[in-house]
């Protein structure tokens, strides 16, 4: 088979150039960026440097003042939010969670709660559920209508290092089956970043971007994050540390070699 040639690649979400604005105030200034099919895209940065504006323009929720965004033709887009509040005193499995507001086949919330990594949760009320495990719901959820782009917006707030790192593998995993594309915003960088593809670190406009390592080490991201996260890193990686068999078609360099000495 001819090798990919960098310009077939298949482009789900295309931005250049836009600016978003609450009043005075610029938000967004001049942010470009691409999410290609199957690769994960993280977007870190501090609070309040415009990530989840973004990813909210991006699904509509946000008019922006000047630029473009193209979206790939029908594309389907599964959303899991930062949380998302259901009254304790309200009984609700989480089957009966997926089956809303439309209904879903117990085949399909089974095999849904799989690949979240959460099967055998469907009989367990919501309100009993684990951190950890209402977020594996909520991307259960998200995973229903076989999204080409899983959308996250901080997913794992409230989760502690280790839980994180768990849910973006199982995020990773996902994607190695599906071949979904992911676009998602955390500022847990140290976290999430070994699982991401490319990395673009905004604030107000984007800093830099690349691959996980390059932008870590970029003196732009040092100077908003320091470098002091190389430990929760390390702990992410060598709970990483497995070969992967994609079962799709990508054409970026997927490159999952680790860097232990991080684990120094
Ligand atoms: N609807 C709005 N109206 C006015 N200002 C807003 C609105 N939404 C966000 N902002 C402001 O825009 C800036 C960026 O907010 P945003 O929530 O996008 O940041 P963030 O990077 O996601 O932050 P965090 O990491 O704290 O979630 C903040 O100063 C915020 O107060």
């Amino acid at each position: 088979m001819p090798e990919l040639q960098e310009d077939a690649r298949v482009s789900l979400v295309q931005i250049s150039d836009l600016s978003v604005r609450f009043g005075a105030s610029t938000v967004l200034d001049r942010v470009g960026l691409h999410v290609d099919a199957g690769e994960i895209v993280t977007i870190v940065g501090p609070n309040g440097s415009g990530k989840s504006t973004l990813l909210r323009t991006i699904i509509g929720a946000v008019r922006p003042a000047a630029g473009r965004i193209d979206i790939a033709p029908e594309l389907r887009v599964g959303y899991v939010p930062q949380k998302l509040q259901i009254d304790a005193t309200l009984p609700m499995t989480a089957r009966r969670f997926l089956s809303l507001p439309a209904r879903v086949g117990k085949d399909e919330t089974d095999a849904a709660l799989a690949q979240a990594g959460c099967a055998g949760l469907g009989e367990r009320q919501m309100s009993q559920l684990s951190g950890g495990q209402y977020q594996r719901v909520l991307l259960a959820r998200a995973l229903l209508g076989s999204p080409q782009l899983l959308i996250l917006d901080e997913a794992t707030q409230g989760l502690d290092q280790r839980g994180s790192a768990a849910f973006y593998q199982q995020i990773e995993r996902v994607r190695d089956e599906t071949g979904c594309a992911v676009l998602m915003v955390s500022h847990e960088l140290h976290v999430v970043m070994s699982a991401s593809d490319r990395v673009i670190c905004l604030n107000g406009h984007v800093c830099c971007e690349g691959k996980p390592a390059v932008v870590a080490s970029a003196p732009e991201y040092r100077a908003l994050f320091g470098s002091g996260t190389g430990g929760a890193l390390a702990l992410y990686q060598h709970e990483h540390d497995h070969g992967h068999d994609h079962g799709h078609d990508h054409t970026h360099d997927h490159d999952h070699s680790h860097d232990h000495e991080a684990a120094q």
